[in-house]
């Protein structure tokens, strides 16, 4: 068999650890397709749509570390780009691959099928390069080894996703074979004078510091810091809290795990820590109007360490040359106990039992679902209520939450939570989404009951968009209903002659007795997707997402500056 560039490509994806990559066929792709099976390693998984496919790849990174989607030019890559732009604010090294034009169309004069109409295919390439850190076009056999090499090794240095379009005549061209994969992951060494420099001036701002605390941010995961902040809390003996979109980034059994700190909507007691403490070790946060709640709380200035991926600042100096990970161990090592402010133990707000014959509430379904999160459980919270949900349950070691706070595509949790359980069959998978969100992404379910994936997805029929009705309502916030428990009967046809495909099971719940029900039920569906659709009132939200909505209003109505 002649070694190609698809075959230099896969072997390149499974040696960063990719067991499967998705992908959706376009006459641009088929050939890459076919050299992608057939030098095997990473199992080609199909999805419905393009944009799915890019978010499944996003959700494959969240768990595997990195991922690989497959799409047709233009038509195709066009929607796969709302997923390297979620890959981008989300901090995922994903890489989207699309097939191209024939190299020798170009400064052809031809005009080709799925593109613009012009003789210039270039502007899909011009639009990769401002939602990813590296993106490469390959039109010969010669070149493509070396930006093969470029793209994967930025975008897992970066933690940021990557392109490459691949000529549709050059994935089957005769290509050299790789060399270690050891030259894709080699990191700069850090600048040790940079380090001590920002270890010293830290020490001395700790030091003369009564009441610390820690504030875990959003980008800690991409950072590869969990552990070490771990580490660095046990040494310091300080108090934890998380910002919303880092939710289950540090154990909440933890004896200093203090909550989720989101300025006036965080959780009881966490605010006064952070707002109250003269040290506040914030790591790698990113503050967005929604993470300040419309920019009334942002946690910076004097009082406060800021260890962002690559630059630590402090007592208004600045430093650089070395990762997070490396100062954070680094600060353990000679960091003093700093206990003062951990007073009394976390009291997690308990949702009380309801009746269960009683209209089925938003608080008796978050408490349902929070009882079914165990150690082993992947939680994905959908933008909408289902946030405020998520952020208000009590973790058990080792569950997990996944969010999309900063790009916030509603539909983003179906196909991500596919491309997750994808990458982490032996976890259970959660979803916790809204009826406006999961319309948009609806028939990645399809692929699930395919698959036969045995995730539960609960499906908050709450009729309409009411995170946006919390924000600004009007006519444009209600939407037609579905009966998306049905759904399951349509997605449930199969493939034709085989036995999988048939599993899906759709159930509704209007009381807390018929949830329970529905969540035994779907406990024992071992062999496909449960969706259970929970009919909620439309006013039935949480307090914290009205207030946190009042305040994204009115930061979004900030009157122009007067010149
Ligand atoms: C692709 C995309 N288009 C529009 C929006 C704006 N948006 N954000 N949240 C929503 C509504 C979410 O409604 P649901 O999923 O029903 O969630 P709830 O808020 O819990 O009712 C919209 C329409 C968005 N965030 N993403």
């Amino acid at each position: 068999m002649t070694y190609t560039v698809g075959h230099y490509l896969a072997e390149r994806l499974t040696q960063i650890g990719l067991k499967h990559h998705f992908a959706v066929a376009g006459d641009y792709n088929l050939v890459l397709l076919d050299q992608l099976i057939e030098q095997g390693g990473t199992k080609q998984i199909y999805d419905c749509n393009e944009l799915n496919c890019s978010f499944a790849a996003e959700g494959y990174a969240r768990a595997n570390g990195a991922a690989a989607a497959v799409i047709t030019f233009s038509v195709g890559a066009i929607s796969a780009m709302n997923g390297l732009g979620g890959a981008y604010a989300e901090n995922l090294p994903i890489l989207v691959i699309s097939g191209a034009p024939n190299s020798n169309d170009h400064g052809s004069g031809h005009v080709l099928h799925h593109t613009i109409g012009t003789t210039e295919y270039s502007y899909q390439m011009e639009m990769a390069k401002h939602v990813t850190c590296a993106a490469e076009s390959i039109t010969s056999a010669e070149t493509a080894p070396a930006k093969i090499d470029h793209v994967i090794r930025t975008m897992l240095r970066e933690k940021k996703p990557a392109y490459l379009e691949i000529a549709c005549n050059i994935s089957a061209a005769p290509c050299v074979r790789p060399g270690p994969v050891s030259s894709l992951h080699a990191h700069p060494r850090p600048d040790e004078a940079s380090l001590k420099a920002a270890l010293d001036e830290s020490l001395g701002f700790l030091t003369k510091a009564n009441k610390v605390a820690i504030l875990v941010g959003t980008k800690l995961r991409a950072a590869e810091a969990l552990k070490e902040t771990i580490e660095l809390a046990d040494k310091l003996g300080c108090p934890v809290t998380v910002m919303a979109a880092a939710k289950s980034y540090f154990p909440e059994t933890h004896p200093g795990f203090r909550g989720v700190y989101w300025g006036d909507v965080s959780s009881p007691g966490a605010q006064e820590i952070i707002e109250g403490a003269d040290a506040v070790i914030c790591l790698a946060p990113v503050w967005n109007d929604y993470s300040s709640g419309g920019w009334k709380s942002i946690v910076r200035g004097e009082k406060v360490l800021e260890v962002d991926p690559d630059r630590v600042t402090v007592n208004g100096k600045t430093f650089d040359g070395f990762r997070l990970k490396e100062f954070v161990k680094a600060l353990t090592e000679k960091a003093p106990k700093k206990s003062a402010a951990l007073t009394g133990a976390y009291k997690p707000v308990m949702l009380p039992k309801a009746d269960p014959a009683k209209p089925l509430s938003n608080d008796e379904m978050t408490r349902q679902i929070n009882e079914l999160v165990d150690g082993n459980t992947t939680l994905f919270a959908e933008t909408g209520d289902s946030w405020f949900n998520a952020v208000r349950m009590h973790l058990p070691e080792g569950a997990k939450v996944e969010t999309e706070m900063q790009w916030g595509h509603i539909g983003w949790s179906v196909p991500s939570m596919f491309g997750n359980a994808t990458a982490s069959p032996e976890r259970k998978h959660v979803l916790m989404v809204g009826d406006g969100s999961f319309q948009l992404t609806a028939q990645e379910v399809a692929q699930m009951v395919r698959y036969e994936l045995p995730v539960i997805i609960f499906l908050v029929n709450n009729h309409g968009y009411v995170i946006e009705i919390a924000i600004h309502d009007g006519p444009y916030n209600y939407i037609q209903n579905w009966d998306y428990a049905a759904l399951m009967q349509c997605f449930n046809q199969g493939v034709p002659g085989e036995e999988s495909g048939k599993y899906g099971l759709g159930l509704h719940a209007t009381t807390g007795a018929e949830l329970a029900e529905a969540i035994a039920k779907a406990k024992k569906n071992t062999r496909g997707p449960t969706l259970i659709e929970c009919k909620l009132d439309r006013t039935d939200c949480t307090k914290t997402l009205v207030e946190w909505g009042k305040a994204v209003a009115a930061a979004n109505s900030r009157k122009p500056q007067s010149v």
